[in-house]
């Protein structure tokens, strides 16, 4: 097989921007993912009360050209500023916490940004890649179902590290690597209130305890504002310890914790839901930027392998598309 033809495996904002990377570049893809829609953690969850941001709820961009990428977003009416009021909370203590870093959101949802760049590139999706195989001279991918999927030229794996060093089985160097980089769990809950809480907060950082951010939906650009509805991001500390408390528990204790923590009266909220991210986060950034073999054709990139946010996920794509075209 000589013709150049790519399988991406996941379709979170890694796999994404490498697929947009080589698609430019005329390169054949073919993406594939577990879940039934594409965004990975910035994907958006449907709910009775309308679309819920239960991952990403907001980015920063530091490097000059997530900024340009950022900005070609905007000019497709993907993503806008959010300027929030700032708290944050320590020792139990509320206070204004300004600054001037710019802040963006996916406009209505976060999940516009990864829906925006699939556009038409051929995926599949429910489709959970189990093995990944290389023959004399080609790739070939295995789902869980046991179907086969391929000739590929060479495969880049964009999902996260523990589920990328499974996959990686053919190349152990890579594998191992791979699972060092150790991922943590995240709760996240999002509560709606039939009445806006009478407070001026809209996004606080908390230093201790089981939350770690808190933020409201209202305020947001584009958002839909039936009710007044609140994300909270439990800290991998807490999330660990109670991996496994029903949702039900989970939803309890946090909302105990937001209404002693917010300063105002909090009623009982209207429509509360918890998903648990059980790889939410790197437990710390790396500098790999891509791992990869280009004899075989073989890259894994993801938050994990740069700073553990959306910037990380989009430089790591972009850098194993930039490897894998100056392999050509
Ligand atoms: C609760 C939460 C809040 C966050 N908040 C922020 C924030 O405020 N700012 C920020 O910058 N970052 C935030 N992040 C981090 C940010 O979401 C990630 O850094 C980024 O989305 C990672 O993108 P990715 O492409 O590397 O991985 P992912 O988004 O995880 O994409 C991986 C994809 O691979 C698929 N996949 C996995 N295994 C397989 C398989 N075997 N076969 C097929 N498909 C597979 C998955 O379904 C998924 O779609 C947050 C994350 C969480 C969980
Ligand atoms: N829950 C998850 O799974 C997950 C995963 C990745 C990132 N995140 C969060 O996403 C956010 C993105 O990070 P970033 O660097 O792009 O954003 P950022 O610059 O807004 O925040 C980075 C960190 O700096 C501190 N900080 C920033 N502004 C502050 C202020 N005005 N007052 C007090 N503290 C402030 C906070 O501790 C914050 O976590 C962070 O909050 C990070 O914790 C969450």
């Amino acid at each position: 097989m000589n013709s150049v033809f790519v399988a991406i495996i996941g379709t979170g904002m890694a796999g994404l921007t490498a697929a947009r990377a080589l698609d430019k570049a005329g390169i054949a893809v073919q993406l594939f993912d577990k879940s039934r829609g594409s965004g990975g953690r910035m994907a958006s969850k449907r709910s009775e009360i309308g679309t819920l941001d239960m991952g990403t709820q907001y980015f920063t961009a530091r490097d000059r050209n997530f900024r340009t990428a950022i900005r070609e977003w905007q000019e497709q009416g993907w993503v806008a500023e959010w300027k929030p009021n700032l708290y944050q909370a320590r020792e139990g203590v509320l206070s204004a916490s300004p600054d001037e870093q710019e802040r963006w959101v996916g406009i209505p949802h976060t999940s516009a940004i990864t829906r925006g760049l699939l556009g038409d590139l051929p995926v599949t999706f429910s489709c959970r890649i189990t093995e990944v195989f290389h023959g004399p001279t080609h790739w070939t991918l295995q789902d869980a179902s046991g179907q086969g999927h391929g000739p590929f030229s060479h495969v880049i794996i964009a999902t996260p590290a523990p589920q990328a060093s499974a996959l990686l089985a053919a190349v152990p160097v890579l594998a191992s690597t791979a699972t060092s980089a150790t991922m943590d769990p995240v709760w996240s809950v999002a509560l709606g209130f039939e009445k806006p809480l009478p407070t001026e907060v809209q996004g606080c950082f908390v230093q201790d305890g089981p939350l770690e951010w808190i933020e409201r939906d209202r305020g947001k650009p584009g958002r839909d504002n039936r009710l007044d509805t609140w994300g909270l991001q439990a800290s991998s500390n807490w999330t660990r310890k109670n991996l496994d408390l029903p949702k039900e528990a989970v939803i309890e204790q946090l909302y105990g914790v937001f209404a002693e923590l917010i300063g105002c009266t909090v009623p009982a909220p209207a429509f509360a839901l918890a998903h648990r991210w059980l790889y939410g986060r790197p437990a710390q950034p790396h500098e790999w930027g891509v791992l990869g073999n280009a004899g075989l054709g073989v890259y894994a990139c993801g938050d994990w392998c740069l700073s553990g946010r959306v910037e990380g996920a989009w430089l790591s794509g972009s850098e194993a598309a930039r490897r894998l075209l100056v392999q050509l």
